[in-house]
């Protein structure tokens, strides 16, 4: 598949087999090329990810078919408080974003999973039509998760950390899989398939797709065309990263659209570390020269701020107004 070279270079890819091999070096090495790609672009390709494609293929496969169902079965799952369901067509907009003074709804539509911790406490909302979308999404799910998991001592070894520092604020991720349709639609001005953003996660990641459309803001700011390379995950840093990391580590804005006459399906994982993990800026990125540019806050408290911002139905409930 073609893809254009000049995005490719900008967006740089890192091989991950060594590293899950164990092979000598490779540790350190992939975890210097991190650091380096975080500092300065954000986002990165990912091969050699031990996620097997049967698992993606059958999670894209049954987005589909969730999306094909008439709209009073979707409306029937129509999203909770605890962000369990559907999200209808057209029906958030993207104001936490600091970037651009966003009016008009997102053209998509999509489906949250959660994970399931508790089995006193039902975390999804589930398609009575479709019997095996439970079981292939919480696949996706777990095998998402644990390919995070394993990323996180790149990350604190990035960070000048232990190797295990991130594990324990992170074994109950407060993660969700996001199953987005973007229709074929011609936009008007100011109109997206998801407006101009960075994300609210400590990383995301984002399945490849036959259908391209992800464009990211480089640090020049110019908008590029991320190239679809099959068999990979983007991987970008989102805000909990970049404020834990006291923004060394940056959060870089992106967008998506569909300009192809057939629909497109996209599945990020945003990946976020516990609930109760409180995020303050990390010792090694904070001295008396750079003190701390964030507040401490623990992921609970960030993600109901942030959703609350988003998601229509959040709004309603809180300040009626509020356009933050
Ligand atoms: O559709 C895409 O490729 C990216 C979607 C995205 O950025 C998001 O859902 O946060
Ligand atoms: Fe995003």
């Amino acid at each position: 598949m073609s893809h254009n070279p000049a995005a490719t270079e900008a967006i740089p890819l890192i091989d991950l087999g060594p590293y899950f091999a164990g092979a000598p070096g490779a540790f350190e090495a992939t975890a210097a090329e991190l650091r380096r790609i975080c500092e300065t672009v954000g986002f990165l390709f990912i091969s050699g990810h031990g996620v097997p494609a049967e698992v993606m293929r059958d999670a894209f496969a049954i987005a589909e078919r969730f999306h094909a169902q008439p709209l009073e079965a979707k409306m029937a799952l129509t999203l909770n408080d605890q962000m369990q369901g559907y999200l209808p067509y057209k029906s958030s907009v993207t104001r936490a974003n600091g970037l651009v003074a966003v009016r008009k709804p997102n053209e998509n539509e999509a489906f949250f999973v959660n994970p399931e911790r508790d089995p006193q406490q039902p975390a999804n909302r589930w398609p009575e039509a479709l019997p095996e979308f439970r079981a292939t999404t919480l696949r996706c799910f777990a095998a998402l998760e644990a390919l995070a998991m394993r990323m996180l001592p790149l990350y604190a070894r990035a960070l000048d950390l232990p190797a295990d520092y991130f594990d324990r604020f992170c074994d109950r991720s407060f993660s969700s899989l996001r199953l987005t349709h973007y229709p074929p639609v011609t936009y008007g001005t100011d109109e997206y398939g998801i407006a101009p953003h960075t994300d609210s996660s400590f990383i995301t990641l984002l399945a490849q797709n036959p259908v391209p459309g992800l464009q990211i803001r480089t640090q020049a700011g110019e908008w590029i065309d991320a190239p679809v390379i099959p068999d990979t995950f983007v991987v970008n840093t989102g805000d909990m990263l970049k404020q834990w990391s006291n923004g060394r580590f940056i959060s870089t804005p992106h967008r998506a659209f569909n300009k192809e006459p057939r629909s497109r399906y996209a599945i990020p994982f945003f990946f976020h570390p516990n609930e109760d993990t409180l995020v303050a800026p990390l010792p090694t990125c904070v001295s008396d020269d750079n003190p701390p540019r964030f507040p401490a806050q623990t992921v609970g408290d960030y993600m109901a701020a942030f959703r609350g911002s988003n998601y229509d139905h959040f709004r309603q409930k809180a300040q009626p107004g509020s356009t933050a």
